[in-house]
């Protein structure tokens, strides 16, 4: 079901309804709008998710409770290299965004280890982070074996048993934006150390132009808008925020594993001039030393593979040495020469 958005328009973005999936519904329906999102929007919301507000809130209060606390003190949580806390610098390539967060690993050891950097109360924390990874897992599980599913992959499980893995290399951050006004900072210690606003709005963009690199994002904000996707013809449109629900993205390990199909959405975050921001993203993802190809039924004659095989540890390395806004997957498409090769190869007798 396509739900309109509000009619909302800035420059360069669109006023377009975003998908919207009843979780609820008759499963064989429920695969395959799951899977027409997937391929469209690389995007879409999720509502009678079936998850429980108290865990969804407990981790939002410890988060709030964690950016509220003097920069000295936030400082002391180990800086985010890449795991701990951060403040506008986002990776280690010099990108810069108008956001504080905490980027941690979802290993309960090094959760554990991790709180006890981040707060006075680390049981507490840790917890709160433990329940809400427990089921945001869930719930991809649930979101990839209906992609299996909707895709007739001949084992169901193909996909979701990618993340189901002890040894996953899941990620969980939380995302906290000032709001700013066209000048520059209303609320903010640290705006003195950010980039200039010479065009008056590069303030604006809290978290840049990007796709996640692992197979699909779970994101919850609370009711303040900022997250915009990209659409295929490249214009930007605002998702009106709704924190009772979830949206899901397909990251670009999804792209590969349906051999390009579904397509990695780009998007960003913008600042609020009136309110602040906060967003928690689980970000699923294998093993690193798990192979990730597309799936063989994905491949045929006809759509020959689009991709060379590689590690997750790989894929990590290439992100980690490229900025934020480039295109990693195409380090390792499959060259056309290729292609054409193999599709003879097919075809001869
Ligand atoms: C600039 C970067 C930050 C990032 C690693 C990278 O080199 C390129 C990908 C970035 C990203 C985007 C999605 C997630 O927020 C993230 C944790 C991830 O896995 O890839 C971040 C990385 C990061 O902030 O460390
Ligand atoms: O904070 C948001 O709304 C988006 C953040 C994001 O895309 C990310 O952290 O990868
Ligand atoms: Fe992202």
């Amino acid at each position: 079901m396509v739900v309109p958005s509000p009619m909302i328009r800035t420059k360069k973005t669109k006023a377009v309804g975003i998908p919207v999936i009843d979780l609820s519904m008759e499963r064989s329906e429920l695969r395959e709008q799951v899977v027409k999102a997937c391929e469209e929007y690389g995007f879409f919301k999720v509502v009678n998710h079936g998850v429980p507000r108290e865990v969804i809130s407990r981790i939002g209060e410890e988060g709030a409770q964690f950016f509220a606390k003097p920069t000295s003190e936030k400082r002391k949580a180990s800086p985010a290299t890449p795991f701990g806390y951060g403040c506008r610098n986002i990776g280690p390539n010099g990108d810069m965004g108008n956001l504080e967060y905490l980027l941690l690993h979802t290993n309960p050891v090094s959760i554990s280890e991790r709180c006890k950097t981040i707060t006075n109360d680390p049981t507490k924390f840790s917890c709160a982070v433990n329940d809400y990874i427990g089921v945001a897992k869930e719930l991809v599980c649930e979101i990839l074996e209906l992609v299996a599913e909707g895709l007739c992959v001949p084992n169901k499980f193909s996909l979701s048993n990618l993340i189901r893995d002890a040894e996953g290399d899941s990620l969980f951050r939380i995302n906290h934006y000032p709001h700013v006004n066209h000048k520059g900072n209303k609320n903010w210690d640290l705006s003195k150390d950010g980039p200039k606003d010479n065009d008056n709005n590069s303030n604006n963009i809290g978290f840049g132009e990007h796709s996640d690199p692992q197979i699909l994002t779970i994101l919850w904000s609370n009711n303040v808008s900022g997250l915009q996707i990209s659409t295929h013809d490249g214009l930007w449109i605002p998702v009106p925020p709704d924190s009772n629900e979830f949206f899901i993205m397909v990251g670009d390990i999804l792209q590969v594993l349906t051999n390009g199909r579904f397509r990695s959405v780009r998007h960003r975050a913008v600042t609020n001039t009136i309110n602040t921001r906060m967003s928690m993203m689980y970000f699923a993802a294998p093993p690193q030393n798990w192979w990730i190809a597309p799936m063989p039924k994905m491949v045929t004659p006809q759509n020959p593979s689009l991709y060379k095989p590689f590690t997750w540890a790989q894929y990590k390395q290439a992100a980690y040495s490229l900025r934020l806004g480039d295109s990693r997957l195409d380090l390792f498409k499959v060259q056309q020469q290729q292609q054409q090769h193999s599709h003879h190869e097919n075809h001869s007798p």
